[in-house]
């Protein structure tokens, strides 16, 4: 008998749709998304299938290597009960979400409400993954959704709810289907490279530590903090200081970025000598490995077919400067290593200068300099002391950035 295994993704987004969906699809689960978004729920119920551009430039159609299909798809609104009984539903193995961090907190109490469901029920064992940009993000989400639920619903999630973290990685910008001559507006493009990575020991099923209906592409590890450090304090710290210090110059792509030899020079700065140097010491990878996985990277930058915004990738620049986060988060572990900061300094300082009106935390980041004055303001937060070496470094690099912004 075929299984035919379900999976709920949260946020039909571009990594849903981009990365995750095509990656179960092809491992034989049906997929429902579920988004707040009804425009975008009732075009995924009209058309159930679209295409995944892989944008690598080197093909024979624009800029397009390949196209693959993603069928047999269904959506339901996050705000219905229709979500509520595709959680209950006996086939579902597999919860995803790629929601932005911010969002775990609203979808956390819809979880809950549909755990209780299942349990009454007397569904079987699940899995929660959160293909988020944070360490630690499932964890973050199975908090939030463990403060909704108590008694025999509480100690049923114990056993009946696996949370994995993850560590999730493909570049899927937003997607113009016009410029591609695309049939559907729920197609999208992404970059051929992917890699995705979850911690093996927190899933639950028929054999610990791995998934009843494996995914083709997903990797399994007992050592996720490692992997997930590498990868938001390398590709997502690189991705970071590229978009802010091309926006201040003008650029509009990460590609245009990237072939600026000075922002090139930091970016390499910052990923090589410094968060590079402060993983290398905490996670053991190997040095020539290590240097390997950067050049692959910046290689990423430079893909012209994937044309990803500085604005997108600069979204929500308070986030991004948070203490765990790409930016101040490696310059605290090289601060812990005695390694010194100067081009993660200015990544820093290019993300505090991040003007864009239209962006609801870059407005408030220029509010809270305004009003609370920098030296103060990176203190908090940064967490470095005032008149440290990083935080001179900082405000050393902002004054040189506004030379930057004039130019
Ligand atoms: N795009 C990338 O290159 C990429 C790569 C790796 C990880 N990520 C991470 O994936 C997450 C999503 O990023 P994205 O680029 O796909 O963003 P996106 O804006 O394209 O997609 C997010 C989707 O979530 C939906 N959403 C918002 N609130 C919701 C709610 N309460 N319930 C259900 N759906 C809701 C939105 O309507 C949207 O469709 C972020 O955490 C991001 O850091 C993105
Ligand atoms: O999604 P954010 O806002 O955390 O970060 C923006 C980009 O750096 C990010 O989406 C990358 O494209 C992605 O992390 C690649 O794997």
């Amino acid at each position: 008998m075929s299984v035919k295994p379900r999976a709920i993704h949260f946020g039909a987004g571009n990594i849903g749709r981009g990365f995750i969906a095509p990656l179960l699809r092809k491992s034989g689960y049906h997929i429902v998304f579920t988004d707040v978004d009804k425009g975008l729920i009732d075009t995924i119920n009209e058309e159930r299938a679209y295409d995944v551009h892989i944008l690598d430039g080197d093909g024979s159609m624009d800029g397009e290597k390949e196209v693959l299909e993603v069928d047999h798809v269904k959506g339901v609104l996050s705000t219905t009960n229709d979500l509520i009984r595709e959680i209950e539903h006996p086939k579902l193995k597999l919860i995803t979400t790629a929601v932005g961090l911010p969002v775990l907190d609203k979808i956390a109490p819809t979880l809950a409400k549909g755990i209780k469901a299942r349990r009454a029920a007397g569904g079987g064992i699940i899995n929660i993954i959160a293909c988020e940009n944070a360490i630690g993000a499932t964890a973050q989400l199975e908090e939030k959704v463990r403060a909704h639920l108590e008694g025999g619903d509480a100690a049923w999630a114990e056993q009946h709810v696996g949370f994995a973290n993850c560590s999730v990685d493909r570049i899927v910008p937003p997607f113009s289907p016009e410029e591609h001559d695309a049939d559907s507006k729920l197609d999208v493009g992404v970059e051929e490279f992917f890699e995705w990575i979850v911690e093996g020991p927190s899933l639950k099923g028929a054999k610990p530590g791995a998934l009843d209906v494996p995914i083709d592409g997903l990797a399994l590890t007992d050592n996720l903090a490692a992997y997930n450090e590498r990868k938001l304090f390398t590709l997502n710290t690189g991705h970071a200081i590229t978009a802010y210090l091309g926006y201040l110059r003008g650029f509009h792509t990460v590609d245009q970025s990237i072939a600026d030899a000075e922002i090139a020079d930091i970016v390499r700065g910052a990923l090589q000598a410094e968060s590079g140097a402060a993983l290398c010491r905490k996670h053991k990878f190997k040095d020539t490995e290590h240097e390997a996985y950067i050049e692959k990277i910046i290689t990423r930058f430079q893909n012209a077919a994937v044309k990803d915004d500085v604005v997108r990738v600069g979204r929500q620049p308070l986030r991004k400067l948070g203490r765990g986060d790409r930016l101040v988060g490696p310059a605290r572990m090289c601060v812990e290593y005695d390694i010194p900061v100067r081009h993660l300094a200015t990544g820093i300082a290019a993300a505090l200068s991040y003007e864009n009106e239209e962006d609801d935390q870059s407005a408030e980041m220029r509010k809270a300099i305004t009003e609370k004055g920098l030296d103060k303001y990176v203190v908090e937060l940064t967490g470095f002391e005032e008149g440290s070496d990083v935080h001179k470094g900082i405000l050393k690099s902002y004054k040189e950035l506004e030379g930057w912004k004039k130019a």
